[in-house]
């Protein structure tokens, strides 16, 4: 029972702080990182952008800055370890206890990964579901000086969501922990769905506390919307 007593907690996070992660995938310009900064605002999660920590990453100008920056140069996935270490960095600098993982996990290495050395299971992986069309249309117009967002990474990008990712995505689905918005519309007719997502979270969130405290109010619940089962998992 060694693992399973640590399970959930990342380093030096005192056991007993809950700690929310919620997964944001989908393909590459479907707006994942936009409809992040939506949430951010409404619900003061931290976001936290795996291709955005690579990216600081190259900036350093390390040997393993110069190693990232060949993968993503060539679309393919940085090893699964570096990522998910940068990403448990982040988490523990931030001191906040609600993340965002944007962009992450991309295939099944991801994810056994994170299951390794950080282990928290995710409260739901909202994918943001996008024509290959609309995608295209999005990167080649986005004009950030990203070095990927050139027609034959772009290629290549498409392949690994396709080929890798769609193995998670079904992973999700299985255990009933996949949330999909059409994110073809606008950013705000998108955000309109994301938001119904997240506020059903909370009042999961709100109605298990209630019960956690409150012995009639659990009774209550109970018959109001049998939530009486409603446990946290890390408990
Ligand atoms: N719903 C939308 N409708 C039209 N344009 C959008 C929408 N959402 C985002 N965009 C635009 O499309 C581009 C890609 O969006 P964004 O960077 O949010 O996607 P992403 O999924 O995070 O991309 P990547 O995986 O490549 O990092 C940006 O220029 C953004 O302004
Ligand atoms: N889990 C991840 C996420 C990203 N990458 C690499 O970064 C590139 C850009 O990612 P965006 O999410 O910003 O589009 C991506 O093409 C990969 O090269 C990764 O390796 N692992």
């Amino acid at each position: 029972m060694m693992a399973d007593a640590n399970k959930g907690y990342v380093g030096p996070i005192p056991p007993g702080k809950k700690i929310k992660i919620v997964f944001v995938i989908g393909g590459p310009g479907s707006g994942k990182g936009t409809q992040c900064s939506k949430i951010v605002n409404q619900f003061g999660y931290t976001h936290l952008s795996a291709g955005d920590l690579l990216r600081e990453e190259v900036k350093s100008n390390t040997e393993q800055g110069t190693m990232i920056q060949n993968f993503m140069h060539e679309g393919k996935l940085v090893p699964s370890d570096v990522s998910v270490r940068l990403l448990l960095k982040a988490m523990l600098a931030s001191g906040n206890d609600k993340f965002l993982i944007d962009g992450f996990p991309r295939d099944e290495e991801n994810r056994e990964a994170y299951e390794k050395i950080i282990n928290i299971d995710p409260e739901f992986v909202l994918l943001i579901d996008c024509s290959r069309e609309e995608m295209e249309r999005r990167i080649l117009h986005r004009n950030q000086g990203r070095d990927d967002d050139n027609m034959d990474t772009i290629r290549r990008r498409f392949q690994v969501f396709e080929e890798s990712t769609l193995p998670v995505i079904q992973h999700y689905e299985k255990m009933g922990k996949l949330r999909r918005v059409d994110g073809t519309r606008n950013p705000d007719m998108v955000f309109e769905d994301v938001k119904a997502i997240f506020e059903q979270l909370n009042t999961q969130a709100n109605q298990v506390s209630i019960a956690q405290t409150n012995p009639f109010k659990r009774w209550f619940l109970h018959l109001c919307c049998g939530c009486f089962d409603m446990q946290d998992k890390r408990d």
